[in-house]
């Protein structure tokens, strides 16, 4: 298995982070090349908000955005209780997850940290509001491109589609023509990983993905037998994460 040296631009600066409890990654971006390197963090999980706020403050990093791919069920966002930290932040999710938040964002749209930007593709399928988002293309963008892909793409995997409005087909159709479609040598980056793996390519995923190298019957047959138990967390994290996770951890705190 090759290793992947990620070298996207030397003014990016690029963080994967890791929660164990939920398995989930949480993505820190940021411009160096302005005095005030702004950032993106995208994904973060609220057990670990003060980890990624100890991280920010340590880099020097001002934070714009804290986003997510979609509403996740296994997890509470960070993103609620990161605003009452960093103050200025501002969360962002897609217009089609539903949830509230101070920003909404469409399929096409961009969304600018200094010199670098991140693509909103939708990619619909394990919920109805999933997006993955791409890093631009151009000369002093990171190259290899960059997609995060949530919970559409894992590596070797991909998101269920049994809750949430999730839809094998359309999960299929989303991955190849969304995420399938970019340059092979893209790095996509999960939401989360089960098994140890940090980063795939789409070229390896065209290649090994056991479920989305099969046709769309195939993939739908994998799908709806995949008999997994509900994430323990989503009674609490559906309905949480619908308004971007804790917005008063004062009021939270003493319910
Ligand atoms: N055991 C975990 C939940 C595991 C799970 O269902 N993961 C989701 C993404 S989070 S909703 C998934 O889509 N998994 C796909 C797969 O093939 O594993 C828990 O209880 O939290």
């Amino acid at each position: 298995m090759a290793a992947y040296q990620v070298q996207p631009s030397s003014n990016l600066l690029f963080r994967q982070l890791f929660e164990k409890d939920s398995s989930t990654y949480t993505y820190l971006l940021a411009d160096l090349s302005l005095p005030e390197k702004p950032a993106v963090l995208i994904d973060p999980v609220q057990t670990t908000v003060d980890r990624d706020v100890s991280i920010i403050n340590d880099l020097g990093v001002k934070l714009l955005y804290a986003m997510n791919t979609h509403v996740h069920a296994d997890h509470v966002t960070g993103t609620g209780l990161l605003k009452t930290k960093l103050p200025g932040v501002k969360s962002l999710i897609s217009k089609a997850s539903g949830a509230k938040a101070d920003v909404f964002v469409n399929p096409g749209d961009t969304i600018q940290f200094g010199t670098f930007s991140l693509e909103v593709r939708a990619t619909p399928g394990h919920t109805k509001g999933c997006v993955t988002y791409v890093t631009a293309e151009g000369l002093n963008q990171p190259h290899p491109r960059m997609a995060f892909t949530g919970d559409a793409l894992l590596v070797r995997g991909c998101g269920r589609t049994d809750f949430q409005g999730g839809d094998a087909l359309e999960l299929y159709r989303s991955v190849h023509s969304q995420i399938f479609s970019l340059p092979k040598d893209t790095l996509l980056y999960p939401a989360h990983d089960y098994k140890g793996h940090t980063v795939t390519t789409v070229g390896e995923e065209l290649l090994y993905n056991p479920r989305l190298t099969k046709d769309q019957d195939g993939f739908k047959k994998i799908m709806d037998n995949l008999n997994l138990a509900y994430p323990k967390m989503i009674d609490i994290a559906v309905p949480a994460n619908m308004v971007c996770g804790i917005q008063d951890p004062v009021a939270a705190s003493a319910v």
